[in-house]
């Protein structure tokens, strides 16, 4: 029988991972998993339970204690932090501004790769993993790794049509850059393409085109499988 496909996304904020993984795993008929949202998750139980963000000591200290669970249907993904629906609270700019500080903890990482290498390993038709590392440190023998680029002005752009004017362009094209320094400049498993990669860059290209270009590459790879 065919090994289930496992499809490894990485790249800076707002190159379309999430968007297009979840368009891509719904194609295909396979699971989705948003490891962003993980990280974001964990962030928000610190700062709803006093931890001081700032501390990767006492960062390192609670790192286990949330039960964090994925729902991996790309067409109604979920999250839940102790038992409570964490979906819109893990999107606020408090968590945003301090989510790169506390996955830099190496506690925090593990516990969380754990938990994404189990959810792969039970994905039986496949899944599609998007993140940061998951090429190179959480699954490093996926069938395909893609590295979605965009210029900062063009990811920059796009979020703030999803922020709807609540902020100027060049605050969010900041703000997007400043996350990226510190997501590519960690010491434990830091933003960066894995040798194996595809890089796609998206700059110039609709969200439409983009999945189809997925879509293919998946489809070269099973096909000579
Ligand atoms: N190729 C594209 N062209 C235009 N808009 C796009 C494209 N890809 C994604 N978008 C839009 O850009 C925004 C950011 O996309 P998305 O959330 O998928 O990026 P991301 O890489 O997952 O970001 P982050 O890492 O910050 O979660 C969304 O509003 C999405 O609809
Ligand atoms: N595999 C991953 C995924 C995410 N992170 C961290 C770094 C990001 O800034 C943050 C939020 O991710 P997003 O929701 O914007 O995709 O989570 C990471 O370190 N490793």
């Amino acid at each position: 029988m065919e090994s289930p496909v496992i499809v490894a996304i990485d790249g800076p904020s707002g190159t379309g991972k999430s968007s297009t993984s979840k368009a891509v795993a719904a194609e295909l008929g396979l699971s989705y998993l948003d490891t962003g949202a993980q990280y974001r998750a964990i962030t928000w139980w610190m700062l709803s339970n006093g931890i001081d963000v700032e501390d990767p000591d006492e960062i390192a200290l609670a790192a286990t204690k949330p039960v964090i669970i994925s729902g991996t249907d790309p067409k109604a993904p979920t999250i839940t932090v102790d038992g409570a629906d964490a979906s819109a609270p893990i999107r606020t700019p408090e968590v945003t501004a301090a989510v790169s500080a506390v996955s830099a903890v190496p506690e925090v990482r593990r516990r969380l790769v754990d938990a994404q290498r189990c959810a792969a390993a039970h994905a039986a038709q496949g899944i599609v993993v998007e993140g940061r590392d998951i090429g190179t440190t959480v699954l490093p023998d996926a069938t395909l790794k893609i590295f979605l680029t965009a210029s900062a002005e063009a990811r920059a752009a796009r979020r703030n049509g999803e922020l709807k004017g609540g902020q100027s362009m060049a605050a969010t094209q900041e703000a997007l850059v400043r996350r990226d320094a510190a997501d590519s400049g960690r010491k434990t498993s830091p933003l960066i393409k894995a040798d194996d990669a595809v890089e796609v860059d998206t700059t110039g290209l609709s969200l439409d085109q983009v999945i189809e270009c997925v879509v293919t590459l998946i489809e070269e790879k099973r096909a000579v499988r």
